[in-house]
């Protein structure tokens, strides 16, 4: 139990009524949650708003109600905050109530349209090779230190994030890497974090039917840096067209890297290979086994960060050298007849040309390369044709296919995919609404030395249709039917 005053310490508070010096059990944000003596937030969300409920959660036992709007009725008894900001105090509320765990640790956050879950991750693996225990909190994973953590987010809610920190801080966790998403962001799960430093990796077409306009998704990203402290770092990558717009209004010490401008951190690609690359990153040789220019990029502001929170260098990159690829992000299987398949979580069209730029200038001969994608439903539309038509540009044959329809018919998703392909690009494409199937249409078609693309998914482990998610899994499934195929 803690006092109410202390968890609503920093708030903006607007109005109040009753006594804030009460004891509560917890602080929960969704009725359905809610528990004997809990503060329950009201949030005013994209399908309904938590006011609605703030009859339900004092039934359910709710002693204190944080919300917007006073409710015309109020229940004897039950304490009333009324805040200029829901999504905000719930943020600085779910801080209090895990006593700021962020300050117990250094905490990096990893934001921009691509390449956190690879940053992160590789952070995390880096830290630990170190000697430090690390935490992560990532699309794919929550880990403290050595034990992991399911999620559903790559950024998740206030509380859910203090939560872990907190698990961290008691484990004695020194160093941890969060992805910021976006949503995140402007859905305020960050705030009231105290971060040592925040990355920037590139902004490219995404989540338009969230934030918009381009413009907004962008600023919505500024705000991390805006935020941050003097004391923090903050990293941007120069070669972005909206790599120096993070910087613009942050207090932090401004640090940059790139490959193509000139940088505190550069790097340039020496030798790129099927099994890595090998690059020269200011002025020191650097193997590493993740291949094409955009990890490149990624490894980069690897080593940046970890100089900027002390490491050695040359320790840096002897570690960096051994990392592994994460999982789902360029994961190859090379048949016994010589078919490589690559499964990988390009699921943007920037990352969709970049990984297939990879492909094809790895390409040695005459080889085809087969992509299979989808669209995931409900979101961003305006994506669909433009991954149609860079699938089919890029590839000898495009076979679209669903990935996550959610709510929406995966036959019209996928028709909206079709819509974007160039005339010339036609006879390259085909569309199998079956997952399964249009991989192992991909696997038929292969023939020795042909390489398959299965992009989208990466690590995920489902398909999801309205709702309910059913087991699948690209890498398995695509090595499983080339051994059964016996390619
Ligand atoms: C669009 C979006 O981001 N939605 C997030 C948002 O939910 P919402 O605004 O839809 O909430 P709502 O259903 O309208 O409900 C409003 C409030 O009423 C409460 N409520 C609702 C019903 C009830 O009976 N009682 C009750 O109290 C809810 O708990 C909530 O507080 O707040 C919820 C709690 O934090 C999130 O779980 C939810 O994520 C949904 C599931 C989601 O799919 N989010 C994706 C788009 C997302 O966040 N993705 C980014 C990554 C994107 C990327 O970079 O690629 C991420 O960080 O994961
Ligand atoms: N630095 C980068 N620039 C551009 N594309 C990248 C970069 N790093 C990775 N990618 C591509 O984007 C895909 C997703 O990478 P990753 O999972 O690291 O991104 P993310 O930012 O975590 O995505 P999400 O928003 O889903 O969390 C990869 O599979 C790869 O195709
Ligand atoms: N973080 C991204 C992941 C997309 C992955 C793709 N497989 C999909 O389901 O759309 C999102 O939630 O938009
Ligand atoms: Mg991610």
């Amino acid at each position: 139990m803690k006092l109410l005053k202390d968890i609503l310490f920093g708030v903006s508070l607007s109005a109040v009524s009753g006594d804030t010096n009460c004891l509560v059990n917890a602080v929960c944000f969704d009725s359905r949650k809610v528990s004997l003596d809990d503060v329950f937030v009201a949030i005013k969300g994209t399908i309904t708003d938590g006011h609605n409920y703030i009859e339900t959660a004092i039934n359910s036992g709710a002693k204190a109600i944080v919300c917007e709007t006073m409710p015309e009725v109020l229940v004897n008894g039950v304490t009333y905050v009324e805040v200029r900001n829901g999504n905000s105090a719930l943020a600085i509320m779910a801080s209090n109530f895990y006593d700021t765990p962020s300050k117990n640790l250094k905490l990096v956050g990893i934001t921009g349209t691509n390449g956190k879950t690879t940053i992160s991750s590789l952070l995390f693996q880096l830290f630990k090779k170190a000697g430090f225990k690390v935490g992560l909190i990532s699309t794919i994973k929550i880990m403290v230190d050595e034990v992991e953590h399911k999620t559903t987010h790559t950024t998740p809610d206030a509380l859910t994030i203090n939560k872990h920190l907190s698990l961290m801080s008691d484990a004695g966790v020194e160093y941890c890497f969060m992805e910021v998403s976006s949503h995140g962001i402007h859905q305020k799960r960050t705030e009231g974090l105290v971060f040592e430093g925040a990355i920037f990796t590139n902004l490219s077409h995404d989540h338009l039917d969230y934030h918009k306009t381009f413009a907004e998704y962008r600023d919505t990203k500024k705000v991390l840096f805006d935020n941050l402290s003097k004391k923090a770092f903050a990293l941007t990558n120069l070669d972005d067209k909206n790599g120096e717009v993070m910087l613009q209004n942050t207090k932090a010490k401004k640090y940059t890297y790139a490959l193509k401008s000139y940088a505190d951190y550069r790097a340039q690609i020496l030798e790129n290979r099927f099994d890595g690359q090998l690059l020269k990153v200011n002025e020191q040789e650097l193997w590493t086994k993740l291949i094409g220019h955009f990890n490149a990029y990624n490894m980069l502001a690897i080593f940046a960060t970890a100089e900027l929170l002390g490491l050695e260098n040359l320790e840096t990159l002897r570690l960096l050298s051994e990392l592994d690829n994460v999982d789902g992000r360029f994961q190859y299987y090379i048949s016994k007849e010589k078919i490589t398949a690559i499964v990988d979580y390009a699921h943007t069209p920037d990352a969709l040309k970049n990984v297939l730029e990879t492909i094809n200038t790895l390409r040695t001969g005459n080889e085809n390369v087969i992509t299979v994608v989808g669209c995931g439903g409900d979101r961003d539309k305006s994506k669909r044709p433009v991954m149609g038509n860079i699938a089919a540009e890029m590839s000898n044959k495009a076979i679209f296919t669903s990935d996550n329809p959610r709510t929406e018919v995966a036959s019209v998703i996928i028709e909206e995919m079709e819509a974007g392909v160039e005339p010339q690009n036609f006879r390259k494409i085909l569309s199998i609404e079956n997952r399964k199937q249009a991989i192992k249409t991909a696997c038929q078609f292969a023939e020795a030395n042909d390489i398959i693309l299965v992009a989208g998914k990466g690590h995920e482990t489902y398909q999801e249709t309205n709702g309910e998610r059913v087991d699948f899994d690209d890498f398995k499934i695509v090595k499983e039917l080339l051994t059964d195929l016996n390619k």
